[in-house]
């Protein structure tokens, strides 16, 4: 992922809420019914993706900032707070903390990949840091 590149939203079978193995098999009362809530999930799903590409792009920014003062991919001290916190917010809104932690880790592992090759990168001077966006906007 890399917040240099702008790319065309991808053109693809257009996508069906309806679908499922379960058509002709159970009552269209409740079929009604199950497709009502996905499209709510479809929703949500939706959401989710947007959300997680903002992260990426920070994230992302972080990586090239660290990049260029020689600092570390990864900051544990500042993981084990935001694990810390996760859990709180996950207990206040009845989500497993359990499963909240690891979905966490399971992003951040995946951001300190992304630092990694960023450093990687910028120490053979492949790359250079994107400009901050106000800056690319007004050139
Ligand atoms: C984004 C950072 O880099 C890493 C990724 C983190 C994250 O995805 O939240 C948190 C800490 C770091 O291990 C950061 O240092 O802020």
């Amino acid at each position: 992922m890399s917040d240099q590149m702008e790319t065309a939203p991808e053109t693809g079978p257009e996508f069906d809420p309806t679908a499922s193995s379960l058509t002709g098999e159970v009552d269209p009362a409740v079929m009604e019914e199950l497709l009502g809530i996905r499209s709510s999930i479809d929703n949500f799903d939706a959401t989710l993706v947007y959300l997680l590409a903002e992260r990426f792009k920070a994230t992302q920014r972080v990586g090239y900032l660290k990049a260029r003062h020689k600092l570390p991919p990864s900051d544990p001290g500042r993981e084990a707070e935001q694990i810390q916190r996760l859990h709180r917010l996950a207990r206040e809104a009845h989500l497993d903390p359990v499963f909240a932690e690891k979905f966490l880790n399971f992003i951040i592992d995946e951001v300190i990949r992304h630092h990694q090759a960023i450093s990687e990168s910028h120490a053979n001077g492949e790359v250079a840091a994107p400009a901050a966006a106000h800056q690319s906007r007004q050139s």
